[in-house]
């Protein structure tokens, strides 16, 4: 496991598109266009500059590859975050969907957090609506009912941080250039309080969710399926008790878990 993991966090995640549409052989990649609606490319590595969220469904595993595309630093600007939005509105309806992976389509980079211009010289209205975007994705992320795992495959400082800590799992490419943190701390922009949900989870993860997240991942990669069979049939239990652990209710601050 150790090994797979490694082959992950070293460069080897944009790889696992290509690892999932060739296990399946029904795959489909699904694309959002500007509009809101999604459209299936039946063929693997097809890649359009013009799509922000490309999501590539391997219908094998019921597992989503999300990929952030908007270059140069994938920057969370009100167009993203409300295609992010729809896309995984979408994905929790799909009933074969069971979990996904967010990463990044532009080199280097995961999420260079939220775009500064949407944050600048705009009229009111538009810092509500921005921020009720950037509210809407952390509770989509942190609340949904799917597995989702963060790919960090490039630098992510503050919101790119924040949106990998919505996640269940955090992987990342071990490079000496990639920057992650609460930059945006030096400028003055101070996370809400709602934040801290996010890092006590960090700091405490559930023993159970290791386990998971490893089946998962596991699943994957496995050459061999039925190993992947044999270990859910072995660790069911345990799986049962992840799957209730890595949802913790949003209102957790009433949780026995914070006395
Ligand atoms: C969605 C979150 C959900 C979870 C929420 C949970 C809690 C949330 C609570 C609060 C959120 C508030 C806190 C968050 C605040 C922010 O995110 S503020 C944004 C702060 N971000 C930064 O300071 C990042 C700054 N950028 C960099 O450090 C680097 O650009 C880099 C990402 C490391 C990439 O470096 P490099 O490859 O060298 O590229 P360049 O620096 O040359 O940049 C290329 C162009 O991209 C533009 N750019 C970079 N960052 C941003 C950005 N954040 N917004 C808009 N544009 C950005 C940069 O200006 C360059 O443009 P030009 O080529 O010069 O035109």
């Amino acid at each position: 496991m150790a090994a797979v993991l490694r082959k992950l966090i070293q460069g080897r995640l944009p790889a696992l598109a290509g690892v999932l549409c060739r296990r399946s052989g029904n795959e489909g990649h699904l694309f959002l266009n500007s509009s809101g609606s999604t459209l299936m490319q039946p063929r693997c590595g097809y890649s359009s500059p013009t799509e922000s969220v490309i999501v590539e469904m391997d219908k094998a595993t019921g597992v989503a590859l999300l990929k952030l595309n908007i270059p140069p630093v994938n920057s969370l600007s009100l167009p993203l975050l409300t295609e992010l939005a729809i896309v995984l509105d979408k994905l929790e309806m799909d009933k074969h969907c069971r979990g996904l992976i967010l990463t990044s389509a532009v080199p280097n980079i995961f999420s260079a957090g939220l775009n500064l211009f949407d944050m600048m010289d705009k009229p009111n209205e538009h810092y509500s609506e921005f921020w009720r975007a950037v509210q809407e994705i952390w509770i989509k992320l942190y609340g949904s009912s799917l597995a989702n795992i963060a790919a960090i495959n490039g630098s992510s400082p503050a919101g790119g941080c924040l949106l990998a800590l919505c996640s269940d799992y955090r992987i990342m490419a071990n490079n000496p250039h990639f920057t992650i943190g609460l930059n945006e701390t030096r400028l003055g922009i101070v996370a809400p309080f709602w934040y801290d949900i996010l890092q006590w989870r960090v700091h405490h993860p559930p023993p159970c969710l290791h386990l998971f997240v490893m089946a998962l991942v596991f699943r994957l990669h496995v050459h061999h399926p039925s190993a992947m069979t044999k270990v859910t049939r072995a660790y069911s239990t345990e799986l049962k008790i992840s799957v209730s652990y890595v949802k913790q209710p949003i209102n957790w601050r009433s949780h026995e878990i914070y006395k």
